[in-house]
């Protein structure tokens, strides 16, 4: 067995309890999530548009050019190097995980741009999937769901303590998902064995739950005892 994983570092990992997403941290992170906005409207425009051929390659120019722009600046690869590098310059670290996550990131174009946060012993998620996540016709993808579902039952382990690798995941979709209206899931802990946290989680649109999942996350061999006390609380 394996124990090549470095000690768990989530101890910056909060769950926000208000439904509303929080402001920026600064104006840099304002215009960031901006700028991801504009990508995510752009992305759809040519999803969805029956534009010609020209005016797409001109619009490819340009995105290059703007791209190559930013890419002149220094780089920071990673959640973990931005986090030190805001650190070694004292800076305010924004909520890294919440802004540039696949699945959450408000700043992350890629992103759904979903919400989550905890009531009592549950967390709760919003998001308003595309027609960029489009799986079957006018439906969303099923692995986008396995997405939410992860991210979801992820942050939701910060509930309990630390956060552990996703070990397993079990999906059923019961019926097809809507894209182009705002999604509902729940999340919470079923019970602790050990380093394993058995969680689970529902999505639903309108009054329907279209797909249900259970999973299984372990805790790195390092990481805090599940019974530590309120995160977000002892640990920012
Ligand atoms: C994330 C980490 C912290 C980082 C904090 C940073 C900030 C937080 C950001 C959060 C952002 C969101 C993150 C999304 C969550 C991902 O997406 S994680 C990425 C997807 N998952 C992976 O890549 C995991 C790949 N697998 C592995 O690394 C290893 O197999 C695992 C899962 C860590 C387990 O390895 P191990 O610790 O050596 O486990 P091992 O000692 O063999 O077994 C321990 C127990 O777990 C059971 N077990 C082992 N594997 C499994 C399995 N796959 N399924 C079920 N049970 C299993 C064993 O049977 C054993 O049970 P008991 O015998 O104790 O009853």
């Amino acid at each position: 067995m394996s124990n090549h994983h470095s000690p768990v570092d989530d101890h910056q990992v909060r769950i926000s309890d208000s439904p509303e997403i929080p402001p920026a941290i600064n104006d840099n992170w304002q215009a960031r999530r901006e700028l991801a906005d504009a990508l995510r409207r752009l992305n759809m425009a040519m999803l969805t548009a029956d534009a010609p051929t020209g005016q797409l390659r001109a619009v490819a120019a340009v995105v290059h050019t703007e791209a190559a722009r930013i890419e002149a600046n220094e780089r920071v690869y990673g959640r973990k190097a931005l986090s030190n590098l805001y650190t070694s310059r004292q800076q305010q670290n924004p909520d890294l995980l919440h802004e540039m996550s696949p699945a959450s990131g408000w700043s992350n174009a890629v992103a759904p741009g979903m919400h989550i946060w905890r009531e009592g012993e549950r967390v709760h998620a919003r998001v308003t999937p595309d027609w960029s996540h489009e799986g079957p016709f006018g439906h969303l993808h099923g692995g986008v769901i396995a997405l939410l579902f992860d991210h979801v039952l992820s942050i939701g382990q910060r509930m309990v303590g630390s956060i552990g690798h996703t070990g397993t995941l079990t999906i059923r979709y019961h019926r097809p998902t809507p894209i182009n209206k705002p999604l509902r899931m729940v999340a919470d802990v079923k019970r602790i064995e050990g380093r394993k946290k058995f969680m689970a989680a529902e999505l639903w649109a309108d009054n329907a739950c279209t797909a249900s999942c259970e999973g299984i996350f372990i805790a790195s061999r390092n990481a805090l005892p599940p019974a530590s006390p309120e995160p977000d609380k002892a640990d920012t």
